[in-house]
C-alpha cells in the first residue's frame, strides 16, 4: 500500500521525467497544481535551500509528504552562472528560448575546451512541513554547452547541453536514455536506495 507523495514542481518537463522514473517504483506521486500548492519562493542561496523551501511548502499547503527538485546549470566560463538562476537567467522565470539564446551569447567565440558545464540537481524529501531532518539528495551530469541548439527532447537547456558520452546534444536523447544518466536519475536513485534501507529497518512503508 502506497501513501501518496506530492511533488513540488511546477515545471513540465521535471514532471514528465519522474512520473517516467518513479512510476517504476510503485510510488503514488501527484504534482503539487493538484493540491493547487501555490508556488513557493526561491529565495535561497543554494540548490539545497531553494529545495527544502518548495518541500516544505508542499507539505504545508497539502498535509502531505512532498519531494522538490531544485536544479540547475552551472557553467565554468561563467563562474558558475546561471546556476541556482538557472530558471530567470535572461529576467523572466521559466523562459527557456530566452535563456537559451543569452546563454549563447555570453559563451560567443568561446573555445569548445572552454565551454565546460554540469547540470545539478538536488531533491528534497520531507515527511511533513516541521520535518527537522529532510533527506537531501545531489546530483551532478556533466557536458559542455554547445554552439547551437540541437534535438527537439527534453526541455530547459537540454538542446545546448553536449553529452560527452553520447556525442550528442541531451535533446537529441531519447527520453529512456536521458533518464538513465541525467543529473535527475542520479539524484533519484539516491533517493530509492535510502527509502529502500528504510523499508528494510522499518516495518510497512518506507515513508
Ligand atoms: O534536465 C534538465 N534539462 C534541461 N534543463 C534543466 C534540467 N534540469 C533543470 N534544468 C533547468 C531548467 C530551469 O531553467 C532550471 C530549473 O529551475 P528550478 O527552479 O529548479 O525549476 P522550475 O522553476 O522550472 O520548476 P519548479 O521550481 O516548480 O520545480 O534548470
Ligand atoms: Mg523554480
Amino acid at each position: 500500500m502506497n501513501k501518496t507523495i506530492v511533488l513540488a514542481s511546477n515545471n513540465a518537463g521535471k514532471i514528465k521525467e519522474f512520473n517516467a522514473l518513479l512510476g517504476d517504483m510503485g510510488i503514488d506521486v501527484k504534482p503539487q497544481s493538484e493540491f493547487n500548492v501555490e508556488e513557493a519562493e526561491e529565495t535561497g542561496l543554494s540548490f539545497i535551500e531553494n529545495a527544502i523551501l518548495k518541500a516544505r511548502n508542499a507539505c504545508a499547503h497539502t498535509g502531505l509528504p512532498a519531494l522538490a527538485d531544485d536544479s540547475g546549470i552551472e557553467v565554468d566560463y561563467l563562474d558558475g552562472a546561471p546556476g541556482i538562476y538557472s530558471a530567470r537567467f535572461a529576467g523572466e522565470h521559466g523562459d527557456n528560448e530566452a535563456n537559451n539564446a543569452l546563454l549563447l551569447e555570453k559563451l560567443e567565440g568561446v573555445a569548445e575546451l572552454e565551454r565546460t558545464a554540469r547540470f545539478h540537481c538536488v531533491l528534497a524529501y520531507m515527511r511533513h512541513k516541521d520535518d527537522p531532518t529532510p533527506l537531501v539528495f545531489h546530483g551532478v551530469w556533466e557536458g559542455r554547452i554547445m554552439t547551437s541548439t540541437e534535438g527537439q527532447e527534453g526541455f530547459g537547456y537540454d538542446p545546448l547541453f553536449y553529452v560527452p558520452e553520447c556525442a550528442c546534444s541531451a535533446a537529441s536523447l531519447p527520453k529512456e536514455v536521458k533518464n538513465q544518466i541525467s543529473h535527475r536519475a542520479k539524484a533519484l536513485k539516491q533517493l530509492f536506495s535510502a527509502f529502500q534501507k528504510q523499508s528494510s529497518v522499518q516495518q510497512g512503508t518506507p515513508f
